[in-house]
């Protein structure tokens, strides 16, 4: 299966019950997760780890950062704007990235 490949709608709850914390879109379009850390450079930690995981893996995400918060949405651009394997493997990482 290409990893460009958008997953079905069993296969995104299935990954989302590997991943607390995260959600689906409304639009079924994106995995979506708030992270908050102690202070900002908590949060930019993270983010400069997860610029690397993402460098890595090829695969990078629609983020935004207010002072302790990173707010995170991951789709596949190559897939239309879906929810492909790649954004579980990212979501993941983030996972662990910020603690579990
Ligand atoms: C050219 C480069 O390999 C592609 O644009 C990669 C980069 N990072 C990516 N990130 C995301 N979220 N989706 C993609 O389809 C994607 N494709």
């Amino acid at each position: 299966m290409s990893h460009a490949t958008p997953l079905t709608p069993s296969e995104i709850q299935t990954a989302l019950a590997t991943l607390p914390g995260w959600a689906l879109a409304e639009d079924g379009r994106a995995l979506c997760r708030e992270f908050r850390f102690a202070d900002f450079a908590a949060a930019w930690g993270f983010m400069s780890a997860c610029a690397v995981a993402a460098e890595a893996l090829n695969h990078h995400p629609d983020w935004s950062n207010v002072w302790n918060r990173v707010s995170v949405r991951l789709n596949t651009h190559d897939a239309g704007g879906q929810v492909t394997a790649r954004d579980v493997a990212l979501a993941q990482r983030m996972q662990g990235l910020a603690g579990g």
